[in-house]
């Protein structure tokens, strides 16, 4: 047991790699803010492309099924991989609890635990793919406001984290890549054909996890203004926001998919068409 312990510390706080990790723009793969401009328009401007070129062929799921399951499997592996990474480099560098929380002013962005932050922002740009398996799959009245809203603001997240060295994306990281688990799981599992009972208890832990980071939010605040200050604390304005906005919409995700509305809508025909109008965010927040 002491042997996997310590492997895994090595691999995954003390390889070099990982404990030389500096965050340099300008230096650092993806780290300009022209990068980040780039990366958002192209995501955004692809889907309103895509849908419009009704001359590519419609690809069969029998080929879009397999790509969907090696990646969300990759997703699946490597969000626990970054929740293990970065408990265990929290633990092992953390000089103190409360440091979690409030990261002393002019914290400089190095070591492993902004190392897996740099992984998570990565990860972030790899979760596009989420978006275009659904535009390939035929399926863009999928799309919701939700998801495109949340796909391209979570990268300007992260970068603010790396940016600003800001305090607190370690518990913010640590929980949301254990719920991007079971999230990946569950998609896992649809692009396995299987629909798993379960889909509401995904949405139910992530509304507890936007809870739970006001509550992280909040003692930032009060270390910042009892103590000599936290590091990056205008990036605790964009997190309170875009937390906000988001747990708005996963309430309304809710209320829409699993309320008493809900139920009644579900089953709609129109043309003989079988159309689920509980999916059909996309329609409802005017995104066509
Ligand atoms: C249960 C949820 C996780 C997912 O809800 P959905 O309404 O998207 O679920 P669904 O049952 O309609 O989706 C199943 C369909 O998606 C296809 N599918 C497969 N892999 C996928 C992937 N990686 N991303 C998106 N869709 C995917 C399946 O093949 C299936 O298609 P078919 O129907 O053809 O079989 C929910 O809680 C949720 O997050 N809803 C918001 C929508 C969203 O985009 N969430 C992810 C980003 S937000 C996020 O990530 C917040 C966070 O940080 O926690």
């Amino acid at each position: 047991m002491s042997n996997i312990l310590a492997a895994l510390e090595y691999w995954l706080v003390n390889h070099p790699t990982i404990k030389n990790f500096t965050w340099t723009p300008g230096k650092t793969m993806a780290s300009t803010p022209q990068f980040l401009c780039f990366t958002i328009l192209s995501y955004l401007s692809s889907i309103f492309i895509f849908p419009q070129m009704k001359s590519l062929p419609s690809i069969p799921q029998s080929f879009l099924r397999p790509i969907s399951a090696v990646h969300n499997t990759s997703l699946l592996l490597l969000s626990f991989v970054m929740a293990l990474g970065c408990l265990l480099s929290t633990i092992s560098h953390a000089p103190h609890v409360h440091w979690v929380i409030c990261f002393p002013p002019q914290t400089k962005p190095t070591g492993p635990i902004f190392f897996w932050a740099y992984i998570f922002y990565l990860s972030k740009i790899l979760e596009f793919m989420d978006t275009l398996l659904i535009i390939l799959s035929n399926s863009i009245q999928r799309l919701s406001f939700l998801h495109v809203y949340h796909h391209s603001n979570v990268v300007i997240m992260c970068y603010i984290w790396l940016q600003t060295s800001q305090t607190l994306f370690p518990a913010v990281l640590f929980t949301n890549a254990s719920v991007h688990v079971l999230m990946y799981a569950y998609y896992l599992s649809c692009a396995l054909g299987v629909r798993p009972k379960w889909k509401k208890l995904v949405t139910n832990i992530q509304i507890m996890q936007f809870y739970s980071s006001f509550v992280v939010l909040s003692l930032m605040l009060y270390y910042h203004f009892t103590g000599s200050g936290c590091s990056g604390v205008w990036g605790w304005t964009f997190n309170v926001v875009f937390y906000s906005s988001l747990l708005v919409l996963f309430v309304d995700f809710h209320k829409k998919n699993y309320g008493s509305t809900a139920n009644s809508q579900k089953k709609f025909t129109l043309n003989n068409v079988k159309h689920d109008y509980s999916k059909d965010l996309f329609c409802a927040y005017h995104i066509s």
